[in-house]
């Protein structure tokens, strides 16, 4: 076990290139497991999640190899319709049900044991099966240890309940590998959807509508390998925008997708924070009084995630750490999951004045000089919330459980220390009783 000691009060100011984007090299890897050719993902950032889904590919019987810090090359040449997806490493991430489409496309079965992951609310896997279920899939058994679905697949159309993300990343997975037309209507298009979808292309599937909600895809029965760059991670930009703002610094974040952040900031300047684009980098000015926008008419200013383009569930926790350090009032609105806002409580307890309303609304009054505490890290986003509030916290923090934070964030300590921040890894011995 680890935590990290944090001395916070010193602005963080310099450049840093963000990592590729989690939540795409995941499916992209999983990808791998649709063809017996061999698929290099570059870009890959080295967190907890990327191990957790290279050791499941392992273990159904791929080869994986890495070619350097951030390149893999995999080839699922060895997975067998015998193959099966360990339990154990299944329940470390949520993105190991990735691979049901794969092998279900592929062998006609898949035989999933559950998904892990944030531990944020409910989240359904049903927008995954009914997408199975238009493709001729049937679900043959469900019980609280697997999950199994069987059937040769076919084209079809697949209507998604709701724009689940992996849901339709699954739906794709499944119709690249079927022939003939499948139509994905009320489809997510996320920057990772749309990145795994442009990997399918190379790998031989024909998709068209690529970044909307509806998707045609032309599968086809044999795709090949290929070589794929990931996209940086939105996210993680967000996150280093954040710190910046409420550090006081000035951070320059290279070799971004300026059009991803479009929603990022604009919600972040309605927070009080102004970004610059120069290029492909974000800039975000230094010492900058931070003051939230009023709606018309001096109403107060909400803050609500949403499919994209709305802004990203995954930043909310973020959103209600700025608005900490930002003068006025903020109704963040986590519309998606129920248990995400219940981290306030850490900030609470560091000084932070929030109201929080029910499970899905906070009222964020800011600015308050945060101070020191000792808090653990629920999940990775609001262990990165916690972790800038107690940059900019007097005094040292403490921060446990920081697996958490290392489930998303390639090796933020020592990134983080090129910023100028105080942050040490620190081996965390339990106390005997
Ligand atoms: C590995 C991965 O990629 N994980 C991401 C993925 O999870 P994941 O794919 O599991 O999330 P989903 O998009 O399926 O759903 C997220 C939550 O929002 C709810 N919902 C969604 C859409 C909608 O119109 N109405 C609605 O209520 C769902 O019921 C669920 O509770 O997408 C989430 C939403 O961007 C992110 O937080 C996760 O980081
Ligand atoms: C919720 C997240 O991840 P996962 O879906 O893998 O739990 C996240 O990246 O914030």
């Amino acid at each position: 076990m680890e935590k990290f000691v944090i001395d916070g009060g010193e602005p963080l100011s310099g450049s840093v290139v963000p990592a590729g984007n989690k939540n795409a090299a995941l499916p992209c890897l999983a990808a791998s497991a649709l063809t017996a050719d061999e698929v290099v993902v570059r870009n890959v950032p080295r967190i907890r999640d990327v191990q957790a889904m290279v050791d499941l590919l392992e273990h159904l019987g791929a080869t994986v190899e890495w070619r350097g810090e951030h390149e893999v090359a995999i080839c699922a040449a060895g997975i067998t319709e015998d193959s099966l997806v360990d339990p154990r490493l299944s329940a470390r991430i949520r993105a190991s049900f990735l691979l049901a489409g794969p092998l279900l496309a592929r062998f006609g079965r898949a035989d999933m044991p559950p998904p892990g992951g944030d531990v944020i609310g409910r989240r359904r896997l049903d927008p995954h099966l009914d997408a199975f279920r238009a493709l001729g899939a049937r679900v043959e058994r469900h019980d609280s240890s697997n999950l199994v679905l069987a059937g040769r697949l076919r084209a079809g159309e697949v209507f998604m309940d709701e724009p689940s993300v992996m849901g339709t990343e699954n739906a794709l997975l499944a119709a690249a590998l079927t022939p003939g037309e499948t139509s994905i209507f009320n489809a997510a298009c996320e920057p990772h959807v749309v990145d795994l979808a442009r990997m399918l292309v190379k790998m031989g599937a024909d998709i068209r509508g690529i970044g909307s909600n509806v998707l045609h895809i032309t599968g086809t029965d044999i795709l090949g390998g290929t070589t794929h760059d990931i996209g940086p991670d939105h996210i993680e930009i967000g996150s280093f925008m954040a710190m910046a703002g409420m550090s006081g610094g000035e951070i320059r974040i290279k070799d971004t997708e300026p059009d991803d952040l479009r929603m990022i900031r604009l919600v972040f300047r309605r927070i009080g924070l102004e970004t610059r684009i120069d290029g492909a980098d974000v800039l975000v000015p230094g010492g900058q009084k931070l003051v939230v926008e009023r709606d018309l008419g001096e109403h107060t200013s909400k803050v609500q995630d949403g499919p994209w383009p709305a802004f990203p569930a995954d930043l909310t926790s973020i959103a209600v750490a700025l608005a900490t350090q930002s003068e006025g009032e903020v109704l963040v609105h986590e519309w998606m999951f129920e248990s995400r806002l219940f981290f306030c409580d850490k900030l609470i307890s560091m000084g932070a004045n929030i109201f929080i309303a029910d499970p899905h609304r906070a009222l964020v009054h800011g600015p308050r000089r945060l101070r020191a505490a000792r808090v653990e890290s629920p999940d990775i986003r609001a262990g990165m919330a916690v972790l800038l509030a107690a940059l900019c916290a007097e005094g040292t923090t403490e921060i446990g459980n920081i697996r958490q934070i290392d489930r998303g964030y390639e090796r933020i300590d020592e990134r983080l220390r090129e910023l100028g921040a105080s942050i040490e890894r620190v081996a965390e011995h339990p106390v005997a009783a």
